[in-house]
């Protein structure tokens, strides 16, 4: 008989990798997820009843799911291997480097950094709750590049920080396998003896909850699942403060004043209840009857949508020490600290909504939600919806608004919504307001269909995000951050592209700006086949950047034209689209077009149909 194994890769790449290595032991029976954290909290909730007798994870992940389910859990570890193909990719970094991680991770680091003969400091940390405490530490001393497993890199970016991820390779991977088999005969006898237990709870009809001394849930009965909104099964040996932290806190509140039994009301997903606890002394130690009864039902509305990314961007995960990028990037600590509204401009792909993100984190509204409208997807019906709400929803200004907006691409909000927007801001108050576009400022307030109190409003302060042409400097960083990013997904161990592929990257004037590069670049490493992308690899690749600039640009501006409603509305998007590349001038984009002002006026006034 097989081995059961849940395998919860915390990066995209190890799932790979472990279904390759399995696939070929018939001791294992492997199933692979891709979640990191909190992300496998659901999956392994139902391990048990699902069948599995192992998981198998690594890091933090793998150290949280053990908190959380009775299942044994494998580590898969990192060697010094996984560790010195991350120091041979950024041994010639400019920036300065340093590894947190536990101290497994860290003295493999120093063994390993000194053989290579490279200062790398190493900050070991006992507890995941160190990370940060660690990382701020490694930052102040000047270190922007951070090697270490998936809670450090995580966290590295929540605090706006570059961090790059030691993957396990394949000799890791066989060594947790090996674990496995041997875990599994002494967690096999264990078991038994829990499942008679079970068998007697799940008899038991009442909305039940019993948690052990570690508040981790023993038993769920079904109308407790169906109160707290999860499939049955899902709860058991999940911690209650991730199922319900309302729950959870009565619970604490209950052992704090010492009761052995508390009534409490508590509001659970849309439901009133009457929480009734009883503790109860088992074996020395102490768990609880939770019982639970529904009293009524209310609702809260929902806001309306508008994406809110959960990220935290600083300035320090714009990627770059060349002078062009440090002039941006110090202009804008400077407006991040002033309330006026900001212009941002720049070619496509080069950072812009990066930038305004790390604006908003930077600044005193840093903690309140940051919202991006996209104009040039927006029609004037959707326009109409967000400022002014429905019977259901609330406007987007309505209820009061504290956090950042950002309108992306303004360039292209037709007249009607301008004049829309431009009534709801005036209403708004306490906004802050970010706006990018492609074209400058300054060329906009020279156009009529711009509506110049609108502009006004917006472009308080300007700030232009250079292109990647501006900063060539810049891109052996950009790209090996790109590399170490690639192989946690892929599960690829790259770790650097050869110079001659580098120079010819360099030489290229990249009009998609850091979005054509990520694309170049992502096509490369996935035609890599050892830990070097080499010339003969990337050379087709290559080929097509040979391309005259000018001809790129216009192929690629044009695939990115909405096709959808009739053939003058494709048109006017079109034609607005050149007149944008050409810098508004209608001169130039009439002479590309090769048609005269007055048609030209005409067919792009489509676009501002409302006003006409
Ligand atoms: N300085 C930088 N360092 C690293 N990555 C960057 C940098 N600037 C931009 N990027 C990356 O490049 C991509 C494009 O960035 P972003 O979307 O901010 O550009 P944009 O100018 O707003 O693009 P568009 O004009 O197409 O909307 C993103 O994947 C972003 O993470």
């Amino acid at each position: 008989m097989s081995i059961r194994v849940l395998a919860i890769a915390p990066y995209p790449g190890l799932k790979d990798l472990l279904s390759e290595i399995a696939g070929d032991d018939d001791s294992i029976e492997l199933h692979v997820e891709t979640a990191d954290l909190q992300e496998a909290v659901p999956l392994v909730e139902q391990a048990e009843r699902q069948g599995y007798d192992i998981i198998v994870s690594r890091g933090g992940t793998a150290t949280l799911i053990r908190k959380l389910v009775t299942l044994p859990v494998v580590d898969i570890p990192v060697s010094g291997y996984d560790i010195l193909r991350l120091l041979t990719l950024v041994k010639n970094a400019n920036s300065k480097v340093a590894i947190i991680g536990f101290p497994n991770i860290c003295h493999g680091a120093a063994a390993v950094s000194s053989l290579l003969d490279i200062d790398i400091p190493a900050y070991a940390v006992d507890h995941e709750s160190q990370v940060m405490d660690a990382l701020r530490r490694a930052f102040r001393s000047g270190v922007k590049i951070v090697l270490g497993d998936v809670v450090t890199v995580r966290t590295a970016q929540e605090m706006g920080y570059h961090g790059m991820l030691i993957t396990s390779g394949r000799e890791s991977v066989l060594e947790a396998l090996d674990l496995v088999r041997r875990v599994y005969e002494v967690y096999r006898r264990g078991r038994e003896q829990m499942h008679f237990l079970e068998q007697i709870l799940d008899a038991d009809a009442r909305g039940t909850l019993v948690l052990d001394e570690t508040r981790t849930i023993r038993y769920a009965n079904e109308a407790v699942c169906q109160f707290l909104g999860t499939m049955s099964g899902q709860l058991q040996g999940s911690g209650l403060i991730l199922s319900s932290p309302p729950l959870a806190a009565l619970v604490k509140q209950a052992e704090e004043g010492m009761h052995s039994e508390l009534e409490q009301y508590v509001h659970i997903q849309d439901r009133q209840f009457r929480v009734k606890m009883t503790r109860h002394p088992v074996d020395g130690k102490s768990g609880w009857l939770l019982q639970l009864e529904a009293l009524e039902q209310w609702r809260i509305e929902q806001l309306n949508p508008v994406r809110i990314p959960s990220r935290v961007v600083s300035f320090d995960q714009l990627i770059g020490s060349s002078d062009a990028l440090q002039k941006a990037v110090n202009r804008a600590k400077k407006f991040a600290a002033s309330d006026r509204s900001i212009w941002v401009c720049g070619e496509k792909g080069t950072g812009k909504s990066l930038f305004a993100q790390a604006l908003h984190s930077a600044s005193r509204r840093g903690d309140q939600s940051f919202y991006i409208v996209s104009c040039d997807e927006m029609t004037d019906e959707q326009t109409d919806l967000l400022l002014s709400g429905t019977a259901h929803a609330p406007g987007l200004f309505d209820g009061g608004f504290g956090g950042t907006l950002y309108l992306k691409n303004a360039d292209r909000l037709t007249r009607y919504a301008q004049t829309q927007w431009l009534y709801a801001l005036r209403r708004s108050g306490g906004v802050r307001l970010i706006t990018s576009s492609l074209v400058p400022l300054s060329k906009l307030q020279q156009r009529t269909e711009y509506n110049s109190e609108l502009l006004l409003l917006l472009g308080e302060l300007q700030l232009n995000v250079p292109s990647l042409r501006e900063r060539p400097e810049d891109l052996e960083e950009i790209v090996r951050v790109m590399i170490a990013d690639y192989n946690s997904e892929s599960g690829k161990q790259i770790v650097g592209i050869r110079d001659q592929v580098l120079e010819r990257l360099a030489q290229y004037g990249w009009p998609g700006n850091i979005i054509e590069l990520e694309h170049t670049v992502r096509e490369m490493l996935i035609l890599t086949k050892g830990h070097y992308t080499e010339y003969g690899e990337a050379a087709e690749v290559l080929e097509r950047l040979q391309e005259p600039d000018g001809n790129r640009t216009k192929i690629e501006s044009y695939a990115q034209i909405d096709l959808s409603g009739t053939f003058e509305e494709i048109e006017a998007r079109i034609l607005w689209h050149v007149l944008q590349e050409e810098g508004l001038n209608q001169s130039k984009a009439c002479k590309r077009l090769g048609m005269n002002r007055t048609t030209l006026w005409r067919k792009t006034n489509k676009m501002f149909k409302n006003e006409t």
